[in-house]
C-alpha cells in the first residue's frame, strides 16, 4: 500500500499540489485524472521521488520514503517498476537490451539469468522474439509493451505509468489497460496511472482519484462516477455530447 499524506508542492510562486492525501491499495489499478495542469504528473513525481514534496510525506508498506535519503531508498526505489509518456525507451539498445537495463544496474545477476527474466517479461506482454528489434522497429502499441515488460523485469511491488494510452488507437489502448490490471492483479501489484483515456477510466476505474487545481477534489469508483453530482468532475468526464448521452442512458 502507497499512503500520500498532505502532500504539498510549489515551483516558484506556483502552488501545484495543495495537502494532497490519497491512499493506494496493493492489487488495485488506481487512477489519477484531472484536467490539464490539475498536478497529475506532479503528483506521481512526488511520490516516486523525482520531486521532492514541498511538504507532506509519502509511505510505502508504512514506510516514510520522504525521510529517507538517497541510500536508504535504493530498496524501495528497486521496487518500483515505471512507465513514463512516449514509453522513454533507449532507442540506440534493442527490446532486450532495454529490459534488461533495470538488471544491469540493480542486481548482480549472472547475463544468462537477465536473459532469462527478460524472456520471460517478453513473452507476457505478448512480444515473444522480438528481443533484437531497436525501438524504432516498433509500432507505438509494442513500445508501450516494451516499456512493461521493462517495468516488470525487477518485479517490482508498485508500478507507476504516466498516460499508457497516449498516441495509441482504441483498441490497442483497451489491450494495454487490460495488460496493466491483469499484472496488478497477477503479483498484487500497487499500481497508480494517470490516465487522460475516457475509455481507461469507466472501463478499469476501480478507484479513481480526480484532481481540480492540485487538490483532490473528488475520489470512488467508475461505477459511482456515473451518479456523481460533483460539477467539476461531471464536467471534466462526461465534456462531449455522446459522453453525457451516454450518462444520461445509465
Ligand atoms: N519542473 C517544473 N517546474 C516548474 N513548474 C512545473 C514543473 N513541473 C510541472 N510544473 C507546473 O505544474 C503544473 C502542473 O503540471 P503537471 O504536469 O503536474 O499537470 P498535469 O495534470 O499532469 O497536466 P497534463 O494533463 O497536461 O499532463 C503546471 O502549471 C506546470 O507548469
Amino acid at each position: 500500500m502507497i499512503e500520500v499524506k498532505d502532500i504539498y508542492k510549489t515551483f516558484g510562486d506556483n502552488e501545484v499540489l495543495k495537502g494532497i492525501s490519497v491512499k493506494f491499495e496493493a492489487g488495485k489499478n488506481n487512477l489519477i485524472i484531472g484536467g490539464s495542469g490539475s498536478g497529475k504528473t506532479t503528483l506521481l513525481k512526488c511520490i516516486v521521488g523525482l520531486h521532492e514534496p514541498t511538504k507532506g510525506q509519502v509511505f510505502f508498506n508504512g514506510e516514510n520514503f520522504t525521510e529517507m535519503n538517497f541510500e536508504e531508498r535504493v530498496p524501495i526505489r528497486t521496487e518500483i517498476g515505471m512507465l513514463f509518456q512516449n514509453s522513454a525507451l533507449f532507442d540506440s539498445m534493442t527490446v532486450e537490451e532495454n529490459i534488461m537495463f533495470p538488471m544491469n544496474l540493480f542486481t548482480n545477476q549472472t547475463k544468462a539469468e537477465k536473459l532469462d527474466r527478460a524472456n520471460f517479461c517478453l513473452e507476457r506482454v505478448n512480444l515473444k522474439g522480438k528481443n533484437k528489434l531497436f525501438p524504432a522497429e516498433l509500432s507505438g502499441g509494442m513500445k508501450k509493451r516494451v516499456g512493461i515488460a521493462r517495468a516488470i523485469a525487477m518485479q517490482p511491488k508498485y508500478l507507476f505509468v504516466d498516460e499508457p494510452n497516449s498516441g495509441l488507437d482504441p483498441k490497442t489502448s483497451i489491450l494495454i489497460d487490460e495488460l496493466i490490471n491483469e499484472l496488478t492483479d497477477e503479483y498484487n501489484i500497487t499500481t497508480v496511472v494517470v490516465t487522460h483515456d475516457m475509455n481507461s477510466v469507466m472501463g478499469i476505474g476501480e478507484h479513481i482519484v480526480f484532481l481540480h487545481q492540485g487538490q483532490k477534489w473528488w475520489e470512488g469508483s467508475n461505477h459511482e462516477i456515473a451518479h456523481t453530482d460533483n460539477k467539476e468532475l461531471n464536467d471534466f468526464v462526461f465534456a462531449s455530447k455522446f459522453m453525457q448521452a451516454a450518462k444520461d442512458r445509465l
